[in-house]
C-alpha cells in the first residue's frame, strides 16, 4: 500500500504540464470499436489506471489494443464479443460506454450494472431510455443491462431529462451507425463531448452541434479507424490552479485552455487570485488573503462537480463564510469528514456545505474517498501545519498522472511512500495525531 505524505508550508512556483483528458479519452477509446475497418491511433493519452481498465475491456471484447508512450492504437476489425463483466465495470463506471458502440455495430451488448459508488447512486435510465427510443429491447436482470436490436438502430428524437455526460456519449455513439437521423436534446455540453464528436467525424460519422444542447447525428453504414489527439484535461489543470492559489504561489499550468475553465477562473478571480491567460497556458498568482465565495456545481458550462472538493480546500483558507452547493451528485461530500480531521470548520445542510474560514489546518492521516477528494486532501496538506498522510491512492491514480511528483516539481514537500499493508499495535502507537482507531493485523 502507498501513501502520499505532505509537509505544509511551501509556496508553489514554476511550470506544470497537463495531460490528455481522462473524461475525453475513455469515450474515444470506447468509440474506436465502432470501426469495421482500419486502425485508430489516439495521441496524448494519459497513463491513468482508468485508461488501462478501458484497454482491458476492449481486449476482452476481442479488439487489439496497444499502448506506448501516450499513444494507443486500436484494431477492432475482428468479430467482437458483447459482454463487459462486473470486474471491469466495478473498477470504473465508464466501462459502460462500450454499450452504445456494441449495440450499434453488433446489435447486442450485455454490461454489468455500474451500481452505486462513493459519490452517490448513478443510474443509467437516460442511456436506457435513449437505446429503447432507437428500437433496442433492454432488459435488466442478474446484475446486468442487456440490450439488443434486430438489424440497425433507428434514428429518432431523444430528449434527456438531465444533461448526462455518459448518456449523451453513449447515445451519440449508438446513433452514428443508426438508420436515419437522431436528434439529442438537452444533452451535455462538456468539452469532452465535442472531442468525442470530432473523433467520430474523423471516423466518417456525421455529427453536428456537439458542445451545444442539441446534437444532430445522421447515421452512416460503416466507420473506419482514424487518428485523433485528446484535448487537455481541464480538471487536472484546475486542480493545479487551485494548488497554486492555496499556497500563494506563482505557477504556469501549461496546456490549460481558458475556454474550458471559465467557471473556475471566474470564482478564483472573485476570491482575489490573479489569473493571466498566456500563449501556452494559464498563469495563477495566489494572494496571501483569499475572499470567500459561494459555489453551485452544475453541468457545463456551470461550475464542475469534479473541482468541487479541490475548491473546498481553497475555501478553507479564505476569510469569511462560503457555501458550496452540490447539485450534480447526491452524495459528493464524503471528503468533508476527512477535512474535519484536519481541523476544518464545515457544516453540512442538505446539499450544501457551509465553510467558515480561515481554518487553521493541521496535518492528519486522511483517506481519499474519491479521486478528486484525494487531490483535494493533498492540496489542503500543502498549507496544513505538520504532516498530512493521504491513503487510498488507488482513487487518485484513476485520474492523475504522477500527482505527487508534479507537485514536488513545483516546490511542494510531497512524496509518495510504500507503507506496510497492515498496521501492528506498535506502529499505531508511533503514529502522530491519529484520531481514529485503525484495524489491527
Ligand atoms: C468518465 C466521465 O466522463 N466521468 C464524468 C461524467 O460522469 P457521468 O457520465 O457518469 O455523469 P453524468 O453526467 O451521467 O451524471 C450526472 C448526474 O446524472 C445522473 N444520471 C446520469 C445518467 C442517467 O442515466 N441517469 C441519471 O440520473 C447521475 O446519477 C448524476 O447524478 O460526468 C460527471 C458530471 O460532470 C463527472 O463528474 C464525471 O467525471
Ligand atoms: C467522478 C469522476 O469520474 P468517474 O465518472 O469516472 O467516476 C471524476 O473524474 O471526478
Amino acid at each position: 500500500m502507498e501513501n502520499i505524505i505532505v509537509r505544509g508550508g511551501k509556496r508553489l512556483s514554476g511550470n506544470v504540464r497537463v495531460e490528455g483528458a481522462k473524461n475525453a479519452v475513455l469515450p474515444v477509446i470506447a468509440a474506436s470499436i465502432l470501426a469495421h475497418k482500419g486502425t485508430s491511433t489516439i495521441y496524448n493519452v494519459p497513463a491513468l489506471a482508468d485508461v488501462y481498465t478501458i484497454n482491458e475491456v476492449l481486449r476482452h471484447l476481442n479488439a487489439d489494443v496497444s499502448y506506448e508512450e501516450n499513444t494507443i492504437t486500436v484494431n477492432a476489425q475482428g468479430d467482437l464479443l458483447t459482454e463487459a463483466p462486473f470486474e471491469y465495470v466495478r473498477k470504473m463506471r465508464a466501462s459502460s460506454l462500450v454499450m452504445g458502440p456494441l449495440l450499434a455495430r453488433v446489435g447486442h451488448a450485455r454490461i454489468a450494472l455500474p451500481g452505486g459508488c462513493a459519490i452517490g447512486s448513478r443510474p443509467m435510465d437516460q442511456h436506457i431510455k435513449g437505446f429503447e427510443a432507437m428500437g433496442a429491447k433492454v432488459n435488466i436482470g442478474n446484475g446486468f443491462i442487456e440490450a439488443s436490436v434486430n438489424g440497425r438502430l433507428k434514428g429518432t428524437n431523444i430528449y434527456l431529462d438531465f444533461p448526462s455526460v455518459g448518456a449523451t456519449e453513449n447515445l451519440m455513439m449508438a446513433a452514428v451507425l443508426a438508420e436515419g437521423v437522431t436528434v439529442l436534446e438537452n444533452c451535455a455540453r462538456e468539452p469532452e463531448i465535442e472531442d468525442l464528436a470530432n473523433y467520430l467525424n474523423a471516423m466518417g460519422a456525421k455529427v453536428t452541434g456537439a458542445g451545444d444542447s442539441t446534437i444532430r447525428i445522421t447515421g452512416v453504414k460503416a466507420l473506419k479507424g482514424a487518428e485523433h489527439s485528446i484535448i487537455p484535461d481541464r480538471i487536472e489543470a484546475g486542480t493545479f490552479m487551485i494548488a497554486a492559489a492555496i499556497t500563494g504561489g506563482n505557477v504556469l499550468v501549461e496546456g490549460a485552455r481558458a475556454a474550458d475553465l471559465r467557471p473556475l477562473i471566474a470564482k478564483l478571480e472573485e476570491m482575489g487570485v490573479i489569473i493571466d491567460e498566456e500563449l501556452n497556458g494559464i498563469r495563477v498568482n495566489g494572494p496571501d488573503i483569499l475572499k470567500p465565495a459561494d459555489i453551485k456545481t452544475m453541468p457545463h458550462p456551470g461550475f464542475p462537480t469534479d473541482l468541487q472538493s479541490q475548491m473546498m480546500a481553497l475555501l478553507l483558507k479564505s476569510k469569511g463564510t462560503s457555501v458550496i452547493t452540490e447539485t450534480v451528485f447526491e452524495n459528493r461530500f464524503m471528503h468533508v469528514e476527512e477535512f474535519r480531521r484536519m481541523n476544518a470548520d464545515i457544516k453540512i445542510e442538505g446539499r450544501s456545505a457551509i465553510i467558515n474560514g480561515p481554518c487553521h489546518l493541521q496535518g492528519a492521516e486522511v483517506s481519499a474517498t474519491d479521486l478528486r477528494a484525494g487531490a483535494a486532501l493533498v492540496i489542503a496538506g500543502l498549507i496544513a501545519d505538520g504532516v498530512t498522510r493521504v491513503n487510498e491512492l488507488k482513487h487518485i491514480d484513476r485520474g492523475y498522472v504522477d500527482f505527487a511528483d508534479k507537485l514536488r516539481g513545483l516546490g511542494a514537500d510531497v512524496k509518495r511512500v510504500e507503507v506496510e499493508e497492515k498496521l501492528t499495535k506498535e506502529s499505531v502507537n508511533n503514529l502522530p495525531k491519529l484520531n481514529m482507531k485503525p484495524k489491527f493485523a
